[in-house]
């Protein structure tokens, strides 16, 4: 497992009056509802007592619906918000306790963040806005030119580099925002809600362009999302919050699998489970002669998948991993996936 990036402990932010809102993490009060609180001390819990890892190299989306606490609790990350209790360490180093320089650093170089208004500035070319973080940093401007161009190559605007924001659609000046972020060469990229505004063709565009990036770059990435075919698609880890909690941390194959409770259980119904799931969750254990016939499968094989070579043979089809037979997957069981049937009797 590789190590955290972001590390993460008990954080809360409460809003409102900070002699009252410090108070509220732990105590009776963090236990009213919104409105009593609000009503009480004029305060509201955003992000309530969260804990998580982002590991170096994934994608972890926090997702949940609107007012759930998502932008709060990524804005804390680099303390755009002012947390109001708990520990953030990036790479080891305490958060909370940096000063005005460190932070900035901290911004800068190490966390870029990639908004959903893009942020860009429209009287100066593509290239110049991609070259905006460099010069903050204050690279030379030769530097800066030859680093953006690479950018602008790598998010697929080659040619474009002339004009200005307002002579590109919605989905192109997104990848300005994107290359942009890139040419600062941060450790990790934080996006909120980047591609809300696109319309869906373009942003299943974008989708595919960061797991392109990632996959190419391992770039460690936090995606902010409401829409769950997105997380699904591009997290490589899911947290799901509700209310500022995190109700549930895991891969979207742990959250549609084994949903934590109703609520996650809820959220997750109308997805293609036979899309997520893999024949190592659906597979059993191999009977007598099953572990040497029928065709192989790696473990990380979507059912989808799996149910067409079943439906080609006929009988069961084997999971092999480095040769040896893991279990198999049969018509019962994958069945059972798209059913949404309890899998009982595992084989792993
Ligand atoms: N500056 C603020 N002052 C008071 N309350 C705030 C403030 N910012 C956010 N909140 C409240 O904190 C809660 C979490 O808001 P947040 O914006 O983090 O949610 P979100 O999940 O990102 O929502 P969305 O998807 O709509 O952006 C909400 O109840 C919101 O009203």
């Amino acid at each position: 497992m590789s190590a955290p990036v972001f590390s993460v402990h008990n954080l809360w932010k409460v809003f409102g009056p900070k002699a009252k809102a410090d108070r509220v993490p732990g105590s009776d009060a963090a236990d009213l509802t919104a409105d009593q609180l609000r009503k009480n001390t004029g305060c509201t819990v955003a992000v309530r007592d969260v804990s998580f890892d982002v590991l170096a190299g994934e994608v972890f989306v926090v997702m949940g619906l609107s007012g759930s606490g998502k932008s709060t609790l990524v804005r804390c990350l680099t303390r755009l918000i002012e947390p109001t209790a708990g520990e953030i360490a990036i790479d080891g180093e305490d958060v909370r306790s940096m000063d005005r320089a460190r932070l900035r650093d901290l911004r800068r170089h190490r966390a870029s963040m990639v908004f959903q208004h893009f942020g860009l500035l429209p009287h100066r070319t593509v290239l110049d806005n991609v070259a905006y973080g460099l010069e903050i940093q204050g690279a030379g401007k030769a530097q800066r030119r030859a680093r953006a161009a690479e950018m602008v190559e790598k998010v697929g605007l080659a040619g474009l580099e002339g004009r200005r924001p307002g002579q590109l659609s919605g989905g192109q000046q997104q990848r300005v925002g994107l290359a942009r972020a890139l040419a600062v060469d941060p450790e990790v990229l934080l996006f909120d809600e980047p591609f809300s505004a696109l319309d869906p063709l373009i942003r299943r565009d974008m989708q595919e362009e960061v797991v392109r990036l990632h996959h190419d770059e391992g770039r460690t990435m936090v995606f902010i999302t409401h829409d769950l075919g997105e997380a699904l698609r591009i997290g490589d880890r899911i947290a799901l919050m509700r209310d500022g909690r995190i109700v549930q941390c895991g891969t979207p194959e742990e959250i549609v699998g084994s949903p934590a409770d109703d609520y996650v259980r809820d959220f997750v119904r109308d997805v293609p489970r036979e899309q997520v799931l893999t024949v190592r969750r659906a597979m059993r254990p191999a009977d007598a002669g099953e572990a040497d016939a029928g065709p192989a499968l790696a473990p990380s094989t979507l059912v989808s998948d799996a149910i067409e070579a079943v439906a080609r043979t006929g009988g069961p089809a084997r999971v092999v991993d480095g040769g040896r037979c893991l279990g198999v997957v049969d018509h019962e069981r994958l069945l059972a996936v798209v059913a949404g049937l309890p899998l009982t009797g595992a084989a792993a």
